[in-house]
């Protein structure tokens, strides 16, 4: 857990508008960590993960939690992907299919297990929503809080903190291994400091915050100079991205590793979301990306945790359909609410 803060860089929930039409972040909420001996334990059934199989950050921790074998450690709920003005719907509220209801308090929104945690959160951020409460979750129901909302955090607790209670194959996978550290860690650290500087060879984490944040600007984005500004910024990123993968089949160190999890929900994303909703469409990843292409369709195909967490109707659903009040800014980007069917296959074999 040692990298510093960069949430401000990756939270939608934490952007204002600015007069240029991008996006301005704030600062996160919850913070914990779980580790023996602290406030948070690691502990069987203590804790409970809530997500939108929509959000990609929420899809890091489901890869994760999958990877780690943590199914029955750290129980799971999913929200209804269309994202309303009460914020995430569960499933009694709005019925989708995999959606589900809050097994813990029969909540009928994320934001009411937020305000359970501090009542004192509902600070306004936009006016067409009082508040902005994020998935995932991961919330104890022991003290009955959020423990954290932050998924490169939680990923890391995932990767180490339960490792005494798992089989010996499952402790032994390490998405964050010692000697990559130093090398995740510097490149955080420059994401936090110089975000709009261009990309350096080898900022692997830092080029996913980078495409993560270019989607939304680009997406986000009501003025025409700042889209193709960041419009060219991504694609400029997936050239780097390209040359990396191509002759590998992990971004870092020749492994399996977060790295690889923070870009997958990413670009797993692209083709089906991105090229349309975001209008990030100077290429598709099947047709102008072969290296990247080969190594997402390895994971997606061959790694179960990538797939079980791939559900192209609630990211298709969370895009296209959320935000019903026509006040709300991101609400102007698909008025109509129409899902393209398109593309198909959403992701192309092997
Ligand atoms: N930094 C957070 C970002 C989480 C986030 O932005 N989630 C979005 C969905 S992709 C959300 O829940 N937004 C709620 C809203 O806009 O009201 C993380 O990585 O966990």
């Amino acid at each position: 857990m040692a990298s510093r803060d960069t949430t401000e860089l990756s939270d939608v929930s934490k952007m204002k508008s600015e007069v240029d039409g991008s996006f301005k972040r704030v600062t996160s909420t919850f913070r914990s960590v779980i580790e023996a001996g602290g406030q948070f334990t690691p502990e069987k059934d203590r804790y409970h993960l809530y997500v939108s199989y929509a959000c990609p950050w929420a899809t890091r921790t489901l890869i994760v939690r999958k990877l780690k074998g943590l199914e029955q450690i750290i129980p799971l709920t999913v929200v209804s992907p269309r994202l309303g003005e009460h914020g995430w719907p569960f499933g009694n509220v709005d019925e989708f299919p995999g959606a589900e209801a809050d097994p813990l308090y029969n909540s009928n929104y994320i934001n009411d297990l937020y305000l359970r945690a501090d009542p004192r959160i509902c600070v306004p951020v936009r006016p067409a929503r009082p508040a902005k409460f994020t998935v995932p979750v991961l919330w104890d129901k022991k003290l009955n809080t959020v423990v954290n909302n932050e998924s490169s955090e939680i990923i890391r607790m995932f990767n180490s903190a339960f490792n005494d209670m798992l089989p010996t194959d499952k402790a032994a996978l390490d998405l964050y291994p010692e000697p990559l550290r130093a090398e995740i860690d510097a490149l955080n650290d420059w994401v936090y400091s110089d975000i709009n500087s261009s990309l350096t060879w080898g900022c692997f984490i830092l080029l996913t915050y980078d495409l993560q944040t270019a989607f939304i600007m680009r997406g986000f984005a009501t003025q025409q100079a700042v889209y193709e500004k960041a419009v060219v910024k991504l694609f400029e990123g997936l050239d780097k991205v390209e040359q990396i993968l191509t002759g590998k089949d992990y971004l870092v160190g020749g492994q399996l590793s977060e790295a690889d999890v923070r870009l997958f929900v990413t670009v797993i994303r692209f083709d089906p979301a991105y090229v349309g909703h975001f209008k990030c469409n100077i290429r598709t990843i099947r047709d102008g990306y072969p290296a990247i292409h080969s190594w997402l369709r390895k994971l997606y195909w061959t790694i179960p945790a990538f797939k079980d967490s791939t559900f192209f109707d609630h990211i298709k659903g969370g895009y296209y359909e959320s935000h019903p009040n026509p006040t709300d800014d991101m609400a102007q980007i698909n008025p109509t609410r129409i899902i393209p069917v398109g593309p198909l296959p959403h992701i192309m074999p092997l």
